[in-house]
């Protein structure tokens, strides 16, 4: 596949919301890029003065990158980035220079472009997820580490929707639990099932991509003998029965398949699903409450809302 990099250029105020936007359009491993951050990150960790090089960084302010495969649609989600920043105007966002540029980028400096901006977070009572390339040592013996090495695919882990996803996991997985996973990206929420005590996952994504990613991080974390990834367009022709179905995908995707998903779950089996925006909760509340479950739990964080629902029968 290839890849557009798309940066912009702007203030510290805007950072949020336009990294919002990215993500909602799609845009994968959004880094925000300071130069005075990377001078000081420099001098305080390695002692060595990091050269600020002007051509990279002409003008103060920060830059906003994000990466978007090349496709037929390309220009219509640059054209819809631009308009959603300019509509931080209306609510007094100081969006600085506002310069968006495009440029090309190859498949190996995509993964590895972003690798400075990630460390250890701790998600969730009990996991932290940290990147391939930090040494991290657990604070407290009942600490879960999960190692993550995003890659290509959607899911540093630290990103609202996948922090709702696990807390989603953590609170509900029981021993021996089967799950599927719809979405898996960088297989961030099966592998956090298997730690947390689930006994199998059956993982799918339509990327290839990620589809590899998942095994690549399974086999990191030494549970790939329990992760089941397989290339697939949603639950299409899957004929398991799971205790827990998640997915963070979007709202308009869930509710394409909240009627399968309602057959792959075992009796009062959970469907935990997030990568909603809030202006789409009704509607996905909704339609599970039509398709037999029932609401368990609504929560937020940040735009993001993650809905836990309970098969209960038609
Ligand atoms: C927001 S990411 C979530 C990744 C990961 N589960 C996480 O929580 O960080 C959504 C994932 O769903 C996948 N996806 C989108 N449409 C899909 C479809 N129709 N069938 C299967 N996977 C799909 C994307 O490729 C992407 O990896």
């Amino acid at each position: 596949m290839r890849w557009s990099e798309i940066c912009v250029h702007t203030t510290n105020e805007a950072i949020e919301p336009i990294s919002n936007i990215l993500h909602e359009t799609g845009a994968s491993g959004v880094v925000i890029e300071d130069p005075l951050d990377l001078i000081t990150e420099r001098e305080d960790n390695f002692g060595e003065i990091y050269e600020l090089n002007k051509d990279q960084y002409p003008e103060e302010g920060v830059y906003i990158k994000a990466y978007l495969p090349i496709n037929s649609f390309l220009g219509e989600t640059v054209d819809e980035i631009k308009q959603s920043i300019n509509n931080l105007l209306l609510y007094d966002i100081d969006i600085g220079s506002n310069t968006v540029t495009l440029s090309e980028v190859k498949e190996e400096e995509w993964a590895t472009a972003w690798k400075k901006y990630y460390k250890p977070v701790k998600i969730s009572k009990k996991i932290t997820i940290t990147p391939t390339w930090e040494d991290y040592v657990p604070v407290s013996p009942d600490e879960i580490v999960l190692e993550l090495d995003p890659g290509m695919a959607f899911g540093t882990g630290t990103h609202p929707t996948t922090v709702l996803s696990i807390q989603g996991i953590e609170r509900y997985v029981q021993e021996n639990d089967d799950i599927i996973d719809v979405g898996c990206g960088s297989g961030v929420l099966s592998i956090a099932s298997i730690l947390l005590g689930a006994k199998e996952v059956f993982a799918y994504d339509l990327d290839d991509i990620a589809v590899k990613s998942t095994g690549l991080n399974a086999k990191l974390n030494k549970v790939d003998k329990r992760i089941h990834v397989k290339q697939n367009n949603l639950l299409d022709n899957v004929n398991k029965q799971a205790d827990i179905i998640v997915s963070n995908i979007l709202a308009e995707i869930i509710i394409r398949f909240i009627k399968e998903a309602w057959y792959n779950l075992k009796d009062d089996g959970l469907f935990i699903t997030s990568g909603i925006i809030q202006a789409k909760k009704d509607l996905v509340k909704d339609q599970l409450l039509q398709n037999g479950f029932t609401i368990i739990e609504v929560n937020e964080m940040e735009d993001w809302v993650s809905i836990v629902a309970k098969k209960v029968g038609v």
